[in-house]
């Protein structure tokens, strides 16, 4: 559906070169909520502003749809870009046009009938919970009811993949909640394949299948959200995970706990079904080695479990190697070096 191939991005400017974008391969699949995670300047802006062609990259090629944009003329262009609705973090309405007049204004460019556009904005106010605001004007609602106006806008002209930059970062959590869910329910119900940019792993938790974390122009990670969550592989992508599972403890608790506690420190990850199950009492108990919880939590991730315990094992060295070796078959046993193991 929408696919990167080492594509690089640079900008020039009179004093310097900036390289926004570095060899960044992907594949956005038809019908999926795919997030990209990245700091301040880590180059998502300019990554989906290469979607729609509002940068050219400077090497490689970006494909939509299978066609590649760079070879299409710009009636091609113009034609694909309607089949991509966007939404942003300031919502970008027009403020002298009242609700209905904002989501009414593609359809008026794409030169639908009266009533054409008369049902689809009616359908679409219902569709995003804003049916009795139709005459209001975008400084009369909440933030939340303009992101609401801006997606029904973006939706107007039936898009297959809806970009969303940002979207729900001036918004309160409540709200942001809210817009995330509106988000899924076009995915399911519409079948749209979203992209979204975000610096909130939240964001990505809730309601992404896949994602890629940037770092300076470059894809550092890539892969199913649940994957990346419990095996995050660079220490970019620790530090997002942390952010909101609490499943590590910090450089300084650790350095205490290694103080008070002489036996061995290890962090078992749980994940799907085994999360629930007694497999550490189970092992230790069969082997008569006695352990003790330093830290843990169990979080919820895409209607799976996963659980991460640091715990530390007292007992002999053999005895420590039978219940590690056995808890291995379930579980994945790491032993906790310091506070990023
Ligand atoms: N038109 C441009 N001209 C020159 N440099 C640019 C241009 N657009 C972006 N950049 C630079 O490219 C880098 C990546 O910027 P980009 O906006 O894509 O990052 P981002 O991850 O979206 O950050 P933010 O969340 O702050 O927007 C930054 O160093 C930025 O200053």
């Amino acid at each position: 559906m929408i696919t990167f191939e080492r594509v690089n991005k640079v900008f020039k400017t009179d004093k310097k070169e900036v390289h926004a974008v570095k060899d960044v391969s992907l594949t956005i699949e038809k019908g999926e909520i795919f997030g990209v995670v990245g700091f301040s300047g880590a180059g998502k802006s300019t990554l989906i502003r290469l979607v729609n062609l509002l940068e050219r990259p400077t090497s490689g090629s970006v494909t939509v749809h299978h066609s590649d944009l760079s070879s299409l003329t710009s009636s091609e262009l113009r034609k694909l870009r309607r089949r991509i609705g966007m939404i942003f973090q300031s919502f970008n309405l027009f403020n002298s046009r009242t609700v209905y007049g904002n989501i009414a204004y593609p359809l008026k460019l794409a030169k639908k009938s009266k009533k054409e556009i008369d049902e689809r904005v009616k359908e679409l106010l219902s569709f995003v919970g804003l049916a009795d605001k139709s005459g209001h004007y975008p400084e009369q609602l909440s933030g939340g009811q303009k992101q609401r106006v801006g997606i029904a806008r973006a939706l107007a002209t039936s898009p297959d993949i809806l970009i969303c930059d940002e979207a729900t970062s001036a918004l309160d959590p409540e709200t942001t909640g809210e817009i995330l869910q509106l988000l899924k329910k076009i995915n399911q119900e519409y079948g749209i394949t979203i992209l979204l940019i975000t610096h909130e792993m939240n964001v990505i938790r809730s309601i992404c299948d896949r994602m890629a974390v940037m770092e300076n122009g470059s894809v550092i990670e890539y892969g199913n959200v649940y994957d990346i969550f419990t095996n995050p592989q660079s220490p970019t992508s620790r530090n997002f995970v942390s952010s909101v599972l609490n499943d590590r403890m910090s450089y300084k608790l650790l350095e205490k706990l290694k103080q008070s506690h002489t036996g061995k420190i290890y962090r078992l990850i749980f994940t799907g079904v085994k999360a629930s199950e007694p497999i550490l009492s189970r092992v230790t108990s069969k082997h008569e080695l006695e352990f003790s919880i330093l830290y843990g939590s169990i979080n919820e991730l895409q209607d799976q479990l996963f659980g991460s315990l640091i715990v530390e094992f007292i007992g002999t060295k053999e005895q420590v190697q039978h219940v590690i070796d056995e808890l291995k078959d379930t579980v994945e046993v790491r032993e906790v070096i310091n506070h990023e193991s």
